[in-house]
């Protein structure tokens, strides 16, 4: 736990009574002890079981003499899932602060982090997809830190550190349900015995890390090479364009989204194409225009794409 930076911080675990969450709070436990973890458990209140199962989850860790919350949560109807999954991280997030800790830890593991990638290649997904699930993140609705130390464990080891301790996890149905396209793909990796989780798991942790240095430069991209210029609007952006083109697509969607826009990566990227040929874009209603700028103190052109909101279509 304490190769991610947490050494002496409280850490708040999200224990849900299922083998992976269950196997965190027994590695928790025995790398911090109990002073140092605290656990809850959400109950959706959406199965007849839930509420048995989060005491059932109290009373393990009243035997561990660790602290454990039980967040009562009300679903919204419609998307089910989706909404349950905003519920618990809002309740989380909120409870992980009044506990004090200094980050929440979810069980995710190898298993869940190979279905994730290859259900992204599947898709045509491009680095920040396929970085798929962050080793730590922010608290999705929220804002705290989120952290992941299990994505290097396969569902196996833990299935075993929680069998090793005589615990009968629970477990949910909708984990088998083959209506979600997860479950299909978990069955996929179950039935080959090529696919290797944990080497798949792996490369989504170096392409995490490739995904870090593109943000890093990107940020770099937009400091140095991006300056407001206001034309007959009154708003709009220069970008001195220099740099490799996945960093350019996240400047270009960050100075769309400074102009009130939302533009997709794809759409950046075809953007790029035309704007690098020396042609007009329109994206996500922003006009760009490209041209070539002397710079003044060092003589040396540049290429600069000048950014500015469209006018509006002549009414018919
Ligand atoms: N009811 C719950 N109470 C506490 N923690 C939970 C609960 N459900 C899930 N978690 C935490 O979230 C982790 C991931 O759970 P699960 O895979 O079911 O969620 P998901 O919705 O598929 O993932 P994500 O939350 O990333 O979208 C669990 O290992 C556990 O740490």
């Amino acid at each position: 736990m304490d190769r991610f930076g947490f050494a002496d911080t409280r850490l708040g675990l999200a224990v849900s009574g299922g083998p992976d969450s269950l196997a965190l709070l027994l590695l928790a436990h025995a790398a911090c002890g109990s002073e140092r973890i605290a656990a809850a458990t959400v109950d959706h209140a959406l199965r007849a079981e839930s509420a048995a199962e989060a005491e059932f989850v109290a009373e393990i860790c009243r035997r561990l003499g660790v602290d454990h919350a039980i967040l009562k949560v009300k679903v919204e109807p419609g998307n089910v899932q989706a909404e349950a999954r905003t519920a618990r991280y809002l309740a989380l997030g909120q409870w992980h602060d009044d506990a004090r800790a200094a980050v929440l830890m979810t069980a995710h593991h190898a298993d869940d982090q190979a279905e994730t990638i290859l259900m992204r290649l599947n898709r045509g997904s491009g680095v920040p997809g396929l970085a798929a699930i962050r080793s730590t993140a922010e608290i999705p609705g929220w804002g705290g830190t989120l952290a992941r130390p299990l994505l290097r464990w396969s569902k196996r080891e833990l299935e075993s550190v929680v069998s090793s301790a005589q615990i009968e996890p629970v477990r949910d149905p909708s984990n088998s349900d083959e209506q979600f396209d997860r479950a299909r793909v978990r069955r996929f990796l179950s039935d080959q015995d090529w696919l290797d989780t944990q080497a798949l798991a792996a490369s989504a942790e170096h392409i995490e890390d490739a995904w870090r240095a593109i943000e890093w430069f990107a940020a770099e991209d937009w400091e140095t090479h991006v300056v407001p210029d206001s034309d007959e609007t009154g708003r709009g952006f220069r970008y001195y364009a220099n740099v490799p083109r996945a960093i350019a697509i996240e400047t270009i969607c960050r100075v769309i989204g400074e102009l009130g826009g939302d533009a997709a990566r794809g759409d950046a990227g075809r953007a790029f194409d035309r704007l690098w040929r020396g042609d007009n874009a329109s994206l996500a209603g922003v006009l760009i225009v490209p041209g070539i700028e002397q710079i003044a103190q060092t003589g040396v052109t540049m290429r600069v794409w000048r950014f500015s909101p469209e006018p509006p279509r002549a009414a018919q």
